[in-house]
């Protein structure tokens, strides 16, 4: 018993005995046991919380090792949330750490459970699951705590509803981003190269197969037809090689599908880019590559498209000589991977994978996509960018540098992940003890004279989509309740009988509209054959926008509940939500919740001010083609005009 006293001496002095004694009492949700997550557990357990719940979906990976330091070499492949709970419950054995292995958006994880929560600290790192505890948090009105890290810089924002700016109140920038016609057809740096490579060749021959039907759609509404028609032949001749790759090889024809794909891109292509003479007035033209000169060493670069290298520290060029291996000593004093690869060496990897990959496709695998821990498709995207860096003139690089920029892979610093885990436990003190003067939305930053800057808290922007709406629990048998029975219980009689009466409401699961005023044949469906089951929301949008949109979390009936109850028990006190402000004037930006423009986002909020139904499906957005879309969802930039540009990159922090 001494010994414990001994060890909570400093917090409780620091802290005083009343908070320090509600610690031991605090429920505590930790989502993520990773770089952030295993700092912050250790801190959590030596602060004197007493009730700690963590919980993650992955498994320890040997390269987490560096810096998540409650995990060993032998856990290796273990459930981080059980190994992380099992090392810092050592740290003090009186605290209780309840480790679950599972994915924080499984339906179990509903809004009863987050409101088990005193306070909820987030250590992820990926938007998706950052706004999916967001809302819940929202919906539960339990603090939240977020957090992030990307190399030397990090942040910590608290979140309290009502109070604060939530995490979805402000747009997060976009990842780097890219005009469309520099990957496709005028890159000019190694990373216009690599992208290309990763969104567009990889797609195109190892991903889904498209029919075209969207591109007769285009043509359909009217887009530039010589643009469809460009795509429509690319479409065509890429057909040929897919199939190529798809089709057992016979002996002998070992790599024969790899060059025609080589043929294609790096010969066929280009030349067809150099018989439009306009394209190179004013920039250098590209060299179609040749692959059985390559191969036999009598291939000769054009010099003259050449440009020097400029940056000293990148991997020696790959192409300063003609061909054959790499003379100046890199490819054998590095490590493998950072080695510099000669034209020759590329090409042999552009075989090797493309084959690699090939026979995948042919053993059952449908399709392929880029990962950059899946060795196969690194590979191919090393040597597909490294020869398109060729005929351009970039500087080639190496497979380490590859991976690094393809997979945008910022280094985790150790040092960075220690600080913002200390800066969370401070906020997360503050929230406990209701010093909200006191919270601030802290950054460290890369600036030696002041490396940690702290700012006052921001009320929420009034047009967010997520934490200005009003949210309501039902408790119900989704199989027995249908979604006109919960719609009308919850909008109620209005007045004194409660409730904001019934008015014309449009219904949305998440993106899907389950019902409109002029639409209601799903009214009459149950809740269970629309798949509106736990855990999800139903958004009831005031069709008149004249209030805020009600969200219902849907949870189940408590487990007392007689079997011949009722199926669906509303909230005792029915939502009325209050009147939606003005909308923005027309100078200011549009409403940041409900028009979110992250990548990697298909979230878009329901609207009142939707396109009208005949009563059949939603109305489509805008057609887009197809491959457009694909870049698009990698993070790059689609530019009407070619002779748009754009701002600086943005990267994201996560
Ligand atoms: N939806 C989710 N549910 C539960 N845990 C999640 C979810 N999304 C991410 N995580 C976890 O959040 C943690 C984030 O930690 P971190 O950023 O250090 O990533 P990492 O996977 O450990 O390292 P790296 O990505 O750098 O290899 C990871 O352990 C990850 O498994
Ligand atoms: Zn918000």
């Amino acid at each position: 018993m001494a010994k414990v006293d001994g060890r909570s001496l400093h917090a409780k002095a620091i802290l005083g005995s009343e908070l320090y004694g509600r610690l031991s009492e605090t429920k505590v949700l930790l989502v993520g046991a990773g770089g952030i997550g295993c700092e912050l557990l250790k801190n959590i357990v030596l602060t004197g919380f007493g009730d700690i719940t963590l919980l993650d979906l992955d498994t320890i990976d040997l390269s987490n090792l560096n810096r998540q330091f409650l995990f060993r070499k032998k856990d290796v492949k273990q459930s981080k949330a059980l190994v992380a709970a099992k090392t810092a419950h050592a740290f003090n054995p009186n605290v209780k750490i309840t480790p679950i292995h599972g994915n924080i958006k499984e339906p179990q994880f509903d809004v009863a459970w987050f409101r088990g929560f005193d306070i909820v600290l987030n250590a992820l790192d990926n938007l998706d699951a950052r706004r999916h505890v967001n809302k819940m948090c929202m919906a539960a009105n339990v603090p939240l705590v977020e957090s992030g890290t990307a190399g030397y810089l990090g942040q910590v924002q608290p979140i309290l509803k009502d109070r604060a700016e939530c995490f979805d109140c402000v747009p997060k920038p976009t990842p780097k981003s890219f005009p469309v016609c520099t990957i496709r057809s005028t890159p000019s740096q190694p990373i216009h190269c690599i992208v290309w490579a990763k969104s567009y060749l990889v797609p195109q021959l190892f991903g889904e197969d498209e029919d075209g039907g969207e591109l007769d759609e285009a043509e359909k509404q009217g887009e530039n037809a010589q643009e469809i028609a460009t795509l429509r032949k690319e479409a065509q001749a890429f057909k040929v090689v897919r199939a190529a790759l798809r089709t057992p090889q016979t002996d002998g024809q070992g790599s024969s599908a790899a060059k025609m794909v080589f043929e294609k891109v790096f010969h066929s292509d280009i030349l067809n880019l150099l018989s439009m003479a306009d394209m190179w007035r004013s920039r250098e033209p590209p060299t179609p590559l040749d692959f059985e000169g390559i191969r036999d060493g009598t291939f000769v670069m054009n010099k003259k498209t050449h440009k020097e290298d400029t940056t000293a520290q990148s991997a020696p060029r790959a192409t300063s000589a003609t061909n054959g291996s790499t003379s100046n000593g890199a490819s054998t004093s590095g490590l493998k991977d950072q080695r510099a690869l000669s034209l020759k060496d590329n090409v042999d990897l552009f075989v090797a994978s493309t084959e690699r990959l090939a026979g995948r496709l042919r053993a059952g695998e449908d399709t392929i996509s880029f990962d950059k821990d899946d060795d196969d498709t690194l590979d191919f995207v090393t040597a597909a960018s490294n020869l398109r860096s060729v005929a351009y003139g970039i500087t080639s690089k190496s497979r380490w540098e590859v991976k690094e920029m393809a997979g945008n892979i910022i280094p985790a610093i150790a040092t960075t992940n220690a600080i913002i885990a200390g800066l969370i436990v401070l906020q997360a003190l503050h929230l406990l003890r209701k010093s909200y003067h006191a919270l601030r939305n802290v950054h460290v930053q890369f600036k030696p004279t002041m490396p940690l800057s702290a700012i006052s808290m921001t009320p929420p922007n009034p047009h967010c989509g997520v934490c200005r709406d009003t949210y309501t629990e039902v408790r119900c048998d989704p199989a027995r309740v249908t979604l006109g029975e919960l719609v009308s219980g919850i909008l109620g009689e209005g007045g004194e009988a409660g409730g904001l009466g019934e008015r014309d409401v449009s219904v949305y699961e998440h993106t899907r509209m389950l019902s409109d005023p002029d639409w209601d044949e799903n009214l009459e469906r149950t809740l269970e054959s629309l798949n509106v089951t736990r855990g999800k929301f139903l958004s009831i949008v005031d069709d008149e926008s004249e209030y805020a949109t009600i969200q219902v979390a849907i949870g189940v009936l408590p487990p007392n509940h007689p079997a011949d109850g009722s199926a669906l028990v509303l909230p005792s006190t029915l939502p009325v939500p209050p009147r939606k402000p003005k909308p923005a004037a027309p100078s200011t930006p549009p409403p940041t919740g409900t028009k979110r423009s992250a990548p990697d986002d298909d979230d878009v909020e329901p609207s009142a001010k939707r396109q009208k139904t005949n009563g059949a499906a939603p109305a489509l957005a805008p057609f887009t083609p197809s491959k457009k879309k694909r870049l698009e969802d990698d993070g790059l930039l689609m530019l009407d005009n070619p002779d748009e540009t754009l701002e600086d990159d943005v990267i994201l922090v996560d």
